[in-house]
């Protein structure tokens, strides 16, 4: 398993070892102690599974507040999305700014977003199964969205306006400019 640092450090790579054989392949897709090692050290506590059917579903940008901010760790096990982080945390060099990662059932390749990050993705294939663990429980009262396209953030999605698919209240979330301190 590589770890590999993105443009925004805090955002991690996780590569696990496939190893091929005549029957296909075996991976350990999750090692705690590998993970810790390269400063993911956090207690995953939920798993969430999501189901996308169209290609071009998008789903974020999302985040919970203090004290119920999450860690998450992302992966595909069907299809193919456009993974995506927003650096939310206001003392950070690099708020504001997103960096975006393909992963794919194929390829396996999983994605860390910490806490103070808003999450999301479009999917590049119909019929996409995305899973990913956080390390804090889901809270209603703090759940919030972002802006999917706010021009502030510029993220280069696949999908434009006309064809994304969305939730009612991503389609309605608020600009960067009217969040305020989140993190
Ligand atoms: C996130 C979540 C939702 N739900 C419920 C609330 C609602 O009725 C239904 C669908 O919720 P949503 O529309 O928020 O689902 P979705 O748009 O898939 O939300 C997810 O998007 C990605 C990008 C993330 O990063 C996740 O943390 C999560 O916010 O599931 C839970 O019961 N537990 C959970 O942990």
């Amino acid at each position: 398993m590589q770890v590999i640092n993105t443009d925004i450090p805090a955002v991690k790579r996780v590569i696990p070892k496939r190893h091929g054989d005549d029957r296909g392949w075996f991976s350990e897709v999750f090692r705690a102690d590998v993970l810790a090692q390269a400063g993911i050290a956090n207690v995953f506590i939920q798993d969430n599974q999501s189901f996308s059917a169209p290609q071009g579903t998008v789903r974020g940008l999302h985040f919970q507040t203090a004290p119920a901010a999450q860690a998450k760790l992302i992966r595909v096990l069907a299809g193919a999305i456009l993974d995506v982080a927003v650096d939310l945390r206001s003392d950070s060099p690099t708020y504001g700014r997103s960096v975006a990662v393909r992963l794919d059932a194929a390829g396996g390749e999983q994605l860390f977003v910490p806490a103070g990050f808003a999450h999301g993705f479009c999917t590049l294939e119909p019929n996409t199964m995305v899973a990913y663990k956080v390390d804090a429980y889901y809270s209603p009262e703090n759940d919030r969205n972002l802006r999917w396209n706010d021009p502030a953030i510029g993220i280069d999605w696949p999908v434009g306006e006309a064809e994304a698919i969305l939730s009612g209240k991503d389609k309605t979330a608020p600009l960067l400019a009217d969040l305020g301190r989140v993190f």
